[in-house]
């Protein structure tokens, strides 16, 4: 790959002044760093290090970015990686068979853009409209936040000769891109076997190919999905390979990594600067203009709170003077989640092929040379939709009536083709069934007042039985594809997963409770809202409300989880803060 060198400390650990702090080098830290280091002196403190550097070829590799990072195990015997992932783990989840998960948050320069899958999937229209309509603010209408969307990224058309899949080819909408930079969304160039066929499950059941894609404001049937891959090498493109990269010759900007921010500093209200904590030197970054949080849906409510943001009766039992009692703080954690429905195939996939002597050197060299072949290939197909009649009909009333409040573009359920080998190394085909109006509520609290404890996690599932009633009628819905005709040419032996012995609704439920997963879209910690509204913890220009010189730029004031996929629209929100501040607003 064309890596840059790495250096590790970039920042002299002693006390400095710089116009902003921003707290976290994550996917929107290092956004809206880059961008207001172009008129600005900006210092950012991440907590961990070159994510290149420290994990290799896990974290740039695209296939590896779906096989080979173990640190996405939500098990509690998920592998250790402390370098890059922060081994959060949440409490047990009493609606959920008391399941304690492992829940992947990257802890290095590029934050969860450097172990995320990729996907680059924008909401929908009206999702952004109810973002609008919530914070009073009609700058966040879809058609007003087209041009940060463009600004972010960098598209590269499909390479339709290296993906060589004619049924695969990628259909999108040019207009909804610019000439952005820096960040690079492409597609894969190769195509998974295993997925063609899986793609072709969803149509035969209705879900045919959207041609305008997923980034023009519109989530309903299927695409094959772009992703943030450099298309020229092949390898992953984060927050910290595009902007931080860019950045770094062209600007002052200082990254202070493996540090950890451990609390704001105020003078009286008013943000003054952050203590700053490296391989035990303590030393205080001082800010003329604004600090700025950008830890993640964890870890900056966790910031907001040590440092005596947030509600007032948690600062006060961890006796942490109260600088702003705003209750929404670590409040409205929304988090979807996923099921698979899996069987054995006898099609060949990306893995099957590394993992076979006689056909692993070709595909070392495809890849080697040519930036293409199975090494090459991420994210693949998704397809949206609203919940066909007949399984809307099988739902509660009140369900239907909570689904009847989201507007008509809304998709209700996800569908994610997926593929891997079996622990006896056969070849298994997964679609997975996801919630996209997430009714649930689950909270991050502290433990302490020390920024050292982890974050307290209750994801919240299943404490609205809503979201079960809209899993259960999902499973249905991929086992009417895995029944399709196109199924029947690639199934092998009796469905694996749930299995035909979970067959009723009781038991699909239980077998949720025990089994769904995240798909790490939690958000919306610290949701933006209108002023006055008591739950809100940031104005629409992402300031934290009842302090001054504060914002947080990150998931985590997204006021809802949108529909689609969040990436984008984090590269979104740190532009168009970014834009404001150099603006004036
Ligand atoms: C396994 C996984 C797969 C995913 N797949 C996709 C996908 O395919 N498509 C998609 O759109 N989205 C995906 N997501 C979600 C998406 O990546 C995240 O929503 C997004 O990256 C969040 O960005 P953020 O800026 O809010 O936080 P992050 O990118 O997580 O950044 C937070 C940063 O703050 C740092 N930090 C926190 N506290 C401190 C502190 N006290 N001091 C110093 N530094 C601190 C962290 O180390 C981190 O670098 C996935 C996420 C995961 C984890």
């Amino acid at each position: 790959g064309p890596l840059l060198p790495r250096s590790g400390q970039l920042g002299t650990l002693e006390n400095a002044t710089f116009d902003y702090v921003v707290i976290g080098g994550g996917t929107a830290g290092l956004t809206i760093a880059a961008r207001l280091a172009k008129f600005a002196s900006v210092a950012v403190i991440e907590a961990g290090g070159y994510y290149e550097v420290d994990y290799g070829n896990a974290s740039v590799v695209p296939l590896l970015s779906l096989t080979g990072l173990d640190v996405i195990d939500p098990s509690t015997s998920f592998p250790h990686r402390p370098e890059i992932d922060w081994e959060l783990v949440t409490i047990p989840q009493t609606n959920a068979a008391n399941r304690v998960l492992h829940y992947a948050q990257g802890k290095t320069l590029g934050g969860s853009s450097a172990i995320n899958t990729m996907s680059y999937i924008r909401s929908t229209k009206s999702a952004y409209q109810r973002w609008a309509d919530l914070v009073g603010d009609g700058s966040y209408t879809f058609s007003n936040l087209l041009p940060y969307f463009k600004k972010s990224v960098h598209l590269t058309p499909p390479n339709l000769a290296k993906r060589n899949a004619a049924n695969a080819t990628p259909e999108y909408d040019p207009d909804s891109f610019g000439i952005g930079s820096p960040l690079e969304v492409s597609w894969n160039n190769w195509v998974d076997p295993t997925l063609t066929w899986l793609a072709k499950c969803l149509q035969a059941v209705g879900l045919t190919i959207n041609p305008k894609g997923f980034s023009s404001g519109e989530l309903n049937g299927g695409s094959w999905l772009p992703s943030t891959i450099d298309p020229t090498h092949a390898t992953r493109d984060s927050s910290q390979t595009s902007f931080l990269d860019e950045a770094m010759p062209g600007t002052q900007i200082k990254v202070y990594s493996h540090s950890m921010a451990t609390k704001i500093l105020f003078d009286g209200s008013k943000a003054k600067g952050v203590s700053v904590s490296t391989n035990g030197t303590l030393y205080t970054l001082s800010v003329n203009k604004e600090v700025i949080v950008s830890g993640g849906v964890f870890h900056s409510p966790q910031i907001l709170m040590v440092s005596g943001v947030g509600p007032k009766a948690v600062l006060q039992a961890q006796n942490i003077p109260v600088v702003a009692d705003l209750p929404g703080v670590g409040q409205n954690l929304q988090d979807p989640i996923s099921i698979n429905v899996a069987n054995f195939v006898n099609t060949p996939n990306a893995q099957s092929i590394v993992a076979n002597l006689a056909t692993e050197p070709e595909a070392l060299r495809q890849y080697r040379e040519e930036a293409a072949g199975p090494y090459s290939s991420a994210a693949g197909y998704i397809s949206y939709e609203r919940l066909p009649t007949e399984l809307r009909a099988t739902l509660s009333n009140a369900t239907q009536a909570a689904l009847a409040a989201y507007p008509s573009d809304w998709p209700e359920l996800q569908y994610i083709v997926g593929t891997f080998l079996s622990s006896n190394g056969s070849s298994m085909g997964a679609i997975s069934a996801t919630i996209t109006t997430t009714f649930s509520r689950g909270s991050v609290t502290i433990a302490s007042a020390s920024i050292t404890d982890a974050p307290v996690i209750n994801l919240g599932w299943f404490s609205n039985s809503a979201d079960g009633e809209v899993l259960i009628a999902g499973v249905k819905r991929v086992r009417q594809a895995w029944s399709s005709e196109p199924a029947q040419s690639i199934r092998l032996g009796p469905e694996f997963i749930p299995g035909v012995d979970v067959d009723t609704d009781a038991k699909i439920l239980d077998f949720l409770k025990n089994n769904v997963n995240m798909i790490w879209h939690a958000s919306s910690t610290c949701a933006m809202g209108k002023i006055g509204d008591k739950m809100a913890v940031v104005d629409s220009k992402a300031k934290v409300f009842g302090v001054q010189g504060l914002r947080v730029v990150d998931i985590s004031i997204f006021p809802f989880s949108p529909p689609g996929h969040p990436q984008a629209s984090v590269f979104m929100i740190a532009e168009k803060i970014a834009d404001d501040i150099e603006n004036g607003r």
